[in-house]
């Protein structure tokens, strides 16, 4: 069964608050996506194992720990997962990076799908797959689907947003996956929007509107 953690942290519900904002400038956005998603990964990854490493510090030799089992990868869903990505690879800078391309229909909302290129050892690691909105599920859904497909079976999945509806959805889709939410909001609009929300991630990330 999945395990579902909404991050409570001030520091994420402070910064979340101020991405919904509509006058917040494009540049401020971006950075506080990349921001909050490192926080989201801090909590996303407590469960990664260690083990013991003899070191020597200026002082004396002793036993530190390392990040041990299976490397990392970070899957953006692009384009608006692509500023979490960055954000991550500040705290995992040698996690090696997957693309995804998908794209909701706009009338349909059914996920549509235009690239995927991913480490060719992709199937040996740990993957946290990132997007800021979990809206109906379909673009997550589909992503996670598309990393099965290619028999990679460790899958975690990040977002700034997500809905009751993405999140039941990504639940029965792939219950063993664990979802890491920012903050969880209230649903959706007719047009698959999330309310509060804050509008469309991609393009107030890219100032595409
Ligand atoms: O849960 P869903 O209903 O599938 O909606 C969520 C998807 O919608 C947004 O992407 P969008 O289609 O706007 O693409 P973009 O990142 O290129 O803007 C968002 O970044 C998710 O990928
Ligand atoms: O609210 C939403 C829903 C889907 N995609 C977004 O960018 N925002
Ligand atoms: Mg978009």
């Amino acid at each position: 069964m999945s395990k579902v953690i909404v991050m409570n942290h001030p520091l994420i519900q402070h910064k979340i608050g101020i991405m919904r904002m509509k006058t917040t400038s494009t540049k401020e956005f971006r950075d506080l996506v990349s921001e909050v998603a490192m926080l989201i990964c801090y909590e996303a990854t407590r469960e990664l194992p260690l083990a013991d490493i003899e070191i020597e510090t200026p002082l004396v030799k002793t036993i530190a720990k390392e990040i041990a089992g299976k490397k990392l990868c970070i899957v953006p869903i692009l384009r608006a997962g692509l500023h979490m990505a960055d954000g991550i690879l500040n705290l995992i800078p040698n996690a090696k990076v997957g693309h995804i391309g998908l794209y909701r229909n706009e009338e349909t909302l059914e996920p549509v799908e235009y690239f995927c290129k991913l480490p060719i050892d992709a199937r040996d690691r740990e993957i946290f797959v990132v997007d800021p909105m979990l809206a109906t599920g379909g673009s997550s859904s589909a992503a996670i689907t598309m990393l099965k497909n290619k028999g990679i079976s460790k899958i975690h999945f990040l977002c700034l947003i997500a809905a009751p509806e993405g999140v039941e959805r990504l639940k029965k889709d792939h219950p063993d996956v664990d979802i890491f939410i920012g903050a969880l909001d209230e649903r959706l609009n007719d047009k698959g929007y999330i309310l509060p929300g804050l509008g469309d991630a991609g393009d107030r990330i890219y100032g595409t509107k």
